[in-house]
């Protein structure tokens, strides 16, 4: 990338245009982050096209795609709000919630039209999209391969007759131009998809350059990493902008009750009819989600995946309540340690 952008290139908007003084717009420099590291963070600005910023204790958490303002001495000073965000479980225990991408507009739900179609995990996705507050697209791929993809695409459409589901060879350049809407200027694009379903290769078709490495050239680094596991921010064929972050390949459910209840909203309608307010629709007289199932008004798959899916973010939001509880009371530990040995000096003294 040698050209420099302008704002709205780069996705600024009204929403962020809201958030600002006068003097702040005249005074301050706007800029996206487009890389993470431990140490700084590189960020685009109008001028720019990678600057960096050391990373001190005074900035907020920031991630890939979001916006900041900074003093004409190219200091940190505020991170404007968001509209939408992903963020994760981090693997360690020290650090809780681990913040992937911001501000994306639109998340390209990946899935490819052979046996590794699956219903289940395009509503994982599709709860973990709600969540963020970002638009879901579910794109399958390796249309090429597949005798009737119009099966796939309605089995897609009945999980929600809103959904938008495209059907496209990742590979051919003519074929992903039905992505087109939301990959146009000022637009953010993210991806959720399962190892192998045609994400890097989507990728590079949109990016109209081979920067991604697909599987089949794919090396591992010595500590056994992927080389494609690097935070960062594109500009695509189309002037969109494209996020792909090693975070997104292992977006767990945390925290993601809203995603889910947004995806399974008519099981949240029935409940409200069910005879028991805490019924478990699992044998309780007067069910009406079960009455919904006998009836075939609602798949059986669908009520499994639900409870499934609540249960693996509740699983994991209990986790994390337990790693915040016992860093407080590491906390409460720490301090009592260093309030006695204070009064031990100050006895001595
Ligand atoms: N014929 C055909 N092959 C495809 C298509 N999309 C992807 N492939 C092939 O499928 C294989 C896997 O694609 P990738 O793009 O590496 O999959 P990925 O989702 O990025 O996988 P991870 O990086 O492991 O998450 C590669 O050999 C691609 O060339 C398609 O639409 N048609
Ligand atoms: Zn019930």
């Amino acid at each position: 990338m040698s050209q420099n952008y302008s704002l709205s290139q780069m996705g600024w908007s009204s929403f962020f245009q809201q958030q600002i003084s006068l003097e702040q717009w005249e005074h301050s420099t706007l800029g996206r982050v487009i890389e993470c590291h431990r140490s700084h963070i590189e960020i685009m600005t109008e001028q720019s096209i990678s600057h960096s910023l050391p990373v001190n204790s005074r900035m907020p958490d920031l991630t890939v795609g979001d916006w900041l303002l900074m003093s004409s001495e190219n200091q940190f000073e505020v991170r404007l709000e968001r509209f939408s965000l992903f963020e994760r479980k981090s693997a360690g225990s020290k650090v809780a919630l681990q913040l992937i991408a911001a501000n994306v507009n639109t998340v390209f739900i990946v899935c490819s039209l052979n046996n590794n179609f699956n219903l289940n995990r395009i509503e994982r996705y599709l709860a973990l999209a709600r969540q963020a507050e970002v638009e879901p697209v579910v794109v399958l791929t390796k249309l090429d391969c597949c005798i009737e993809p119009q099966d796939y695409v309605k089995q897609v459409q009945s999980l929600d007759p809103m959904l938008v589901v495209e059907a496209v060879n990742a590979l051919e350049t003519k074929s992903v131009k039905v992505l087109r809407p939301w990959c146009a200027q000022g637009q953010t694009v993210a991806f959720l998809g399962s190892s192998g379903v045609g994400k890097s290769t989507l990728v590079n078709t949109l990016l109209n350059q081979n920067r991604q490495e697909t599987a089949s050239s794919r090396e591992e680094d010595s500590r056994g990493r992927h080389t494609t596991t690097k935070r960062s921010l594109h500009f695509m064929a189309e002037g969109g902008l494209l996020i792909d972050t090693p975070g997104m390949r292992e977006l767990q459910l945390t925290d993601c009750e809203k995603g889910i209840e947004d995806t399974f909203s008519e099981i949240y309608e029935l409940a409200v009819l069910c005879q028991f307010s805490n019924c478990q629709h699992q044998s309780e007289p007067g069910c009406a989600v079960l009455a919904a199932i006998d009836s075939g008004k609602l798949e059986l798959r669908r009520l499994i995946n639900y409870g499934k899916l609540l249960a693996e973010q509740s699983r994991n939001a209990t986790s994390l309540a337990e790693t915040r509880s016992k860093e407080r009371s590491l906390g409460r530990f720490y301090r009592s340690v260093q309030a006695e040995s204070k009064q031990r000096k100050n006895k001595l003294m």
